[in-house]
């Protein structure tokens, strides 16, 4: 495996892990934040905060994308926008990102250049710059990113701050990844609004800080599935939480593309991983910022998560190996 030729003039492995690097590198421009940016042994970049948050997500293959499904652009985007999800849960806001893309040498390099401008593109739409990275040959592709965030003088949200009586909120889709992966999974191609969701989330990064400074408690991204996710921040903060089903209205385009499926909608929303929510706990209704739903309450430890004060009895969300 490791002396398979390389086949092509248009492949990674006839450009080179150096041509690679300047082609997606040379001329990408950086935020001020970066001091010194791809080139050297590390990147600096600013902390004005003097704490960094940081946090790494890979994206595989088979796992988390198909290129017969998503564009090289849309996995790129995706890859950051999971991270950015992840700082923007700690309530933070987003600085840089670093990342290391693997891959067998007969891709050919447009499709690795689009998974690096994917990356650089959902980069600059939030001013981040992407300040180094990684190339290196592998059996499949693997796109791993690492972001850089500051907490703005504010202390983390971690999930271990709730506490019981505490209010439950969401922001941002639920559900819509889930149902793209249904449709892909079955074979089509549409509606593309469920498509797309699944292809590239599109988190509510801004509403992190929002949360934060308006006081959250506890915060988590969903990635894995609401109830998932919720008892991570659950466990973590040694409470329980009771979701309320009426407070999850079910989108119109999910309802119908379950009915089509003849799948259930309300269990994309509430175990579908890969929107990227933010769910959050705060101490009172009116602390929830612009754009916040409440959707449930902080209970005691031995209640667990459950739905409209029942456990849940299929799969809480996605689960990588078992
Ligand atoms: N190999 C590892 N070494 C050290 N810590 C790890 C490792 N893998 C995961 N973790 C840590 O475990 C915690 C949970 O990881 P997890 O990947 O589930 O979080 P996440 O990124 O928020 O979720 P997702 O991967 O579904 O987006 C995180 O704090 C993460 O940094
Ligand atoms: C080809 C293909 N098959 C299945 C899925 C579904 N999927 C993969 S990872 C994940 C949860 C988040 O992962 P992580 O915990 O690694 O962030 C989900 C819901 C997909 N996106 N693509
Ligand atoms: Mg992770
Ligand atoms: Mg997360
Ligand atoms: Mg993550």
């Amino acid at each position: 495996m490791g002396d398979s030729p390389a086949s092509g003039a248009d492949t990674v492995a006839a450009i080179g892990e150096f041509g690679l690097i300047r082609q997606v590198t040379e001329g990408r421009p950086q935020p001020s934040t970066t001091l010194l940016g791809p080139g050297d042994d590390t990147a600096v970049v600013a902390a004005p905060d003097g704490r960094v948050a940081v946090t790494t997500d890979a994206l595989v293959e088979g796992v988390h994308f198909r290129l017969d499904w998503s564009t090289p652009t849309q996995v790129g985007r995706k890859a950051v926008a999971v991270n950015l999800a992840d700082i923007a849960a700690m309530g933070a806001v987003p600085t840089s990102v670093v990342v290391a893309l693997a891959c067998p040498p007969e891709t050919p390099t447009a499709v690795a250049a689009e998974l690096l401008d994917g990356v650089a593109a959902e980069a600059q739409r939030v001013h981040v710059g992407v300040v180094g990275g990684d190339m290196v040959r592998a059996e499949s592709i693997v796109l791993t990113v690492t972001a850089l965030g500051d907490l703005g003088g504010r202390a983390p949200v971690t999930r271990s701050g709730a506490r019981p009586g505490d209010v439950v909120a969401v922001c941002g889709r639920l559900g819509w990844a889930a149902a793209g992966l249904a449709v892909l999974s079955r074979g089509f191609r549409s509606p593309v609004s469920v498509v797309n969701a699944q292809r590239c989330p599109d988190p509510p990064y801004a509403a992190g800080p929002a949360a934060a400074l308006a006081g959250a408690t506890a915060m988590i991204d969903v990635s894995d599935g609401l109830l998932a996710d919720l008892a991570h921040l659950a466990e973590a903060s040694v409470v329980g939480i009771d979701v309320s089903s009426e407070r999850l209205t079910v989108p119109e385009r999910l309802v119908d593309v379950a009915t089509a499926l003849g799948a259930d909608p309300m269990h994309w929303v509430l175990t579908g991983g890969e929107d990227h929510a933010l769910a959050a706990t705060f101490r009172s209704l009116s602390d929830l910022p612009e754009g916040w739903c409440p959707i449930g309450s902080v209970t005691a430890p031995e209640a667990g998560v459950t739905v409209d004060g029942s456990p849940y009895d299929r799969e809480p969300g996605w689960r990588h190996w078992t």
